[in-house]
């Protein structure tokens, strides 16, 4: 029915793979692994599916993600996710991971990387799928377990080309990752930060001016404040802007107040992303339609975005 949708070619920069963890997998890998889950089946999961806040999002995917346990279960969860991407002609992906969600629950680091990594090679090779993959701190732990991660992964330095900042946003400021973003930077890597998804603007300008960050992962709060709008458009910073999460998480009640249309007329570089798709309702292509069907975005306003996601790339 939106073919013309699915078939724009666009990248996806803002996707956390434990985020892509649909029920189905969340219970074959539950068996597989012999875990015992919360819920009786794919059904009841999904109608826990119900998410006032960012916190209480997180609470479940924290609790899905038990079941990643092996470097297989890592490369099956990759690999759904770039079929998806393969059907939806996303030609490029930048997907986040979480190293702490795995390695604070005894999986080795290099169980999730090397697995996560194989699938990436693999969707290249096979898929034609390009991609580079970024390192994400918890911003709910203390620094210091930040830069012990970092050293963990120094040793794969390839592996990723990029560091991210998420989890529970108010409370978190970038300025608690200052010194940890400076060391990866000096190593090498580009920044990235969520930022304005629920927290104010100030933290927006913090992401840019402390961690130097070249996105802001949602962003969408940075609308309250116009100096912070001129400075966006001025320098053209991509926002990595997600539809379906901003409406599940209750940033904005209703698809039809998100702001992604009226900042992309304004100059703003947006662009459109699924976040963590398998638990809100849907993959950009479903983005896409959301914004077509409650915002009348035009095909010339979805070209316009696409581009964007294609010139927002930061990984080659
Ligand atoms: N929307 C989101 N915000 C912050 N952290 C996240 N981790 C997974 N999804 C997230
Ligand atoms: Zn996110």
């Amino acid at each position: 029915m939106h073919d013309w949708l699915n078939n724009l070619p666009k990248a996806e920069l803002h996707l956390h793979l434990e985020g892509s963890l649909e029920p189905e997998l969340m219970f074959r890998l539950a068996e597989r692994n012999k875990i015992a889950l919360p819920w009786n089946d794919v059904e009841a999961l999904r109608s826990a599916y119900n998410f006032g806040n960012l916190q209480e999002f997180l609470d479940l995917y924290y609790a899905g993600a038990d079941v990643l346990r092996t470097e297989q279960d890592f490369y099956d969860l990759t690999w759904a996710y770039l079929q998806k991407c393969e059907e939806q002609n996303v030609v490029h992906t930048e997907p986040f991971f979480d190293p702490q969600t795995h390695t604070d629950r005894g999986v080795p680091f290099e169980a999730a990387l090397n697995g996560i990594s194989a699938a990436l090679a693999d969707g290249r090779e096979l898929l034609g799928i390009s991609s580079g993959l970024i390192l994400s701190f918890l911003r709910h732990l203390p620094e210091e377990e930040a830069f012990r991660t970092l050293e963990q992964a120094l040793p794969y330095r390839n592996a990723f080309f990029a560091v991210g900042l998420d989890s529970s946003e108010v409370g978190h400021p970038p300025s608690k990752f200052q010194r940890v973003f400076d060391k990866a930077r000096a190593e090498g890597f580009l920044t990235v930060a969520h930022a304005g998804e629920e927290g104010p603007p100030e933290y927006i300008w913090q992401a840019l001016d402390l961690l130097k960050v070249s996105r802001i992962d949602h962003g969408v709060r940075a609308a309250e404040d116009p100096k912070l709008i001129a400075r966006l458009i001025e320098e053209q910073i991509p926002l990595t802007v997600c539809p379906l999460s901003n409406t599940k998480l209750k940033v904005f009640d209703d698809m039809r107040q998100h702001n992604i249309l009226e900042l992309l007329e304004q100059g703003v570089k947006v662009t459109v992303n699924s976040d963590d798709p398998a638990y809100f309702g849907g993959y950009v292509t479903e983005n896409f339609v959301a914004l077509h069907e409650s915002l009348g975005m035009t095909e010339e306003q979805a070209r316009r975005l696409a581009q964007n996601s294609l010139d927002a790339r930061l990984a080659y």
